[in-house]
């Protein structure tokens, strides 16, 4: 291969600009290549380069090129790389474009031993490109008459198994109980022995019964991932039977199903629940892959009016902790700032894009979600499906304990304390037991 179809891809002395977009790679190189050789083929083959030199040179070629312009050793082998790219390389609004680009071919090239796409700051007008979330915290708020304790869903558990029937009469209860929100699981779509359209409509008549018994408004985040047309009918349908949410799983329908969603959740008034099933294949490796907080910009950029980030500290999922409060940040502040010390993130102006809101979720109950809320803030969802479907006394104690246990949280009263007068909370803590913050 020869060295010289790379050169013009590293710039050491070049300072990115507003209109650059930057992405933070951890390269480790293929042995034999030094950093600066595999970092020049990743910026090359993310934007005009090719493995070889060429006898034509397109008009526009400087223009676009890439150029990795900072090398900063992690000392394991493996260095953070800072790539800029002329903003003119991607399709305004367009997230698999951007996805083809800067996360497509480069984590297969002989060039690395392993990739890590840690980051990308969007530049302010390719950010207004996008729609972002179409009702965001206060929307989502509003259409819940919810103030500003976090929101609460829950999972029918287990995942499978209920007829629509079933389904609705589990539904009913998780809602009179106290639980703000169903929510389908991710596997959970239109399986013929539970089809979509039939637990619909049971699901909804739980929710008007819950509604008129508690005088609350409630919801169901109704999972319409399915090939596109088939997507299509059920995000007509969710709106006809008048809820006013819908889910996707949007990492395993992609990026360009969530993007055609967001259209037609934004004509019926809709908010989008992400499901993020399949990111770990991904986000966990911390040397190979696509962060989570990266997946979290895009879900942004998308219109996702809330997205899972995981539970930090607690809960039955691989997470950690101080990396979960920078997705949220990253999903509810108007222009996120890195904070001191790191080196990865980089400041972003959502360019007025509304903010996401958060759900934490699995392995939640009543006796650990006060670490959650401590370290998230009031503006998240919390989920729990085994945690209130699994209470000795049923689904309905259950909800009420979650209920139960977060007024205890935003109150600021020991949880102990308040379970001497709240029964449901009591017999969970008896179940489960209380995980005091760290
Ligand atoms: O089914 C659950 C939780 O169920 P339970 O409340 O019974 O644990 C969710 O799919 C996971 O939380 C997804 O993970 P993540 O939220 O990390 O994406
Ligand atoms: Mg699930």
């Amino acid at each position: 291969m020869p060295r010289d179809a790379y050169q013009e891809f590293v710039d050491e002395g070049y300072e990115p600009g507003p209109g650059d977009l930057v992405a933070v790679f951890r390269v480790a190189p293929a042995e034999g290549l030094s950093v600066r050789d595999a970092a020049a083929r990743v910026a090359a083959e993310s934007s005009v380069g090719t493995w070889t030199t060429l006898s034509v040179k397109p008009s526009l070629y400087d223009r676009l090129r890439a150029r990795a312009y900072r090398f900063h050793s992690l000392g394991d082998g493996s260095w953070l790389v800072w790539i800029a790219y002329p903003s003119e390389l991607f399709e305004e609004g367009s997230i698999p474009n951007l996805a083809s680009s800067v996360m497509g071919n480069v984590f297969g090239m002989r060039a690395v031993e392993a990739l890590r796409l840690e980051e990308i700051r969007l530049p302010r007008g390719y950010v207004a490109s996008f729609p972002g979330p179409g009702h965001g915290v206060e929307g989502v708020r509003k259409i819940l008459g919810v103030e500003s304790r976090p929101i609460l869903a829950t999972v029918p558990k287990p995942k499978m198994g209920y007829t629509p029937e079933e389904y609705g009469r589990t539904a009913y209860e998780i809602l009179a109980g106290g639980v703000d929100l169903v929510k389908d699981d991710e596997n959970v779509a239109g399986q013929r022995l539970c089809r979509f359209e039939a637990r619909l409509r049971e699901v909804m008549k739980a929710v008007e019964r819950a509604e008129k018994e508690t005088g609350e408004r409630k919801g169901y985040l109704a999972n319409v991932t399915a090939p596109v047309k088939e997507m299509e009918r059920r995000i007509k349908l969710v709106a006809d039977y008048g809820n006013k949410f819908i889910m996707i799983d949007f990492l395993t329908a992609g990026w360009a199903a969530l993007q055609h969603a967001r259209e037609l959740a934004g004509e019926y008034g809709l908010a989008i629940h992400g499901h993020r099933a399949f990111h770990a294949a991904f986000t966990r490796n911390p040397r190979h892959g696509v962060s989570m907080f990266v997946v979290a910009k895009l879900g942004r950029l998308a219109g996702l009016d809330h997205l899972h980030v995981g539970t930090p500290g607690v809960g039955k999922m691989e997470a950690r902790a101080g990396e979960v409060v920078e997705y949220a940040r990253v999903l509810r502040e108007p222009v996120y700032k890195p904070r001191e010390g790191d080196i990865i993130h980089m400041e972003q102006d959502w360019a007025g894009l509304r903010p996401v809101l958060p759900v934490s979720s699995g392995g939640l109950h009543p006796g650990n979600i006060e670490p959650v809320i401590r370290s998230l803030g009031l503006d998240i969802i919390i989920q729990a499906g085994g945690g209130v479907i699994g209470h000795p006394d049923g689904p309905r104690a259950g909800a009420a304990a979650m209920r139960q246990a977060v007024e205890a949280a935003v109150e600021g009263v020991p949880l102990e304390e308040y379970a001497e007068k709240h029964r449901e909370l009591a017999r969970a803590l008896e179940k489960w037991g209380h995980t005091r913050p760290v």
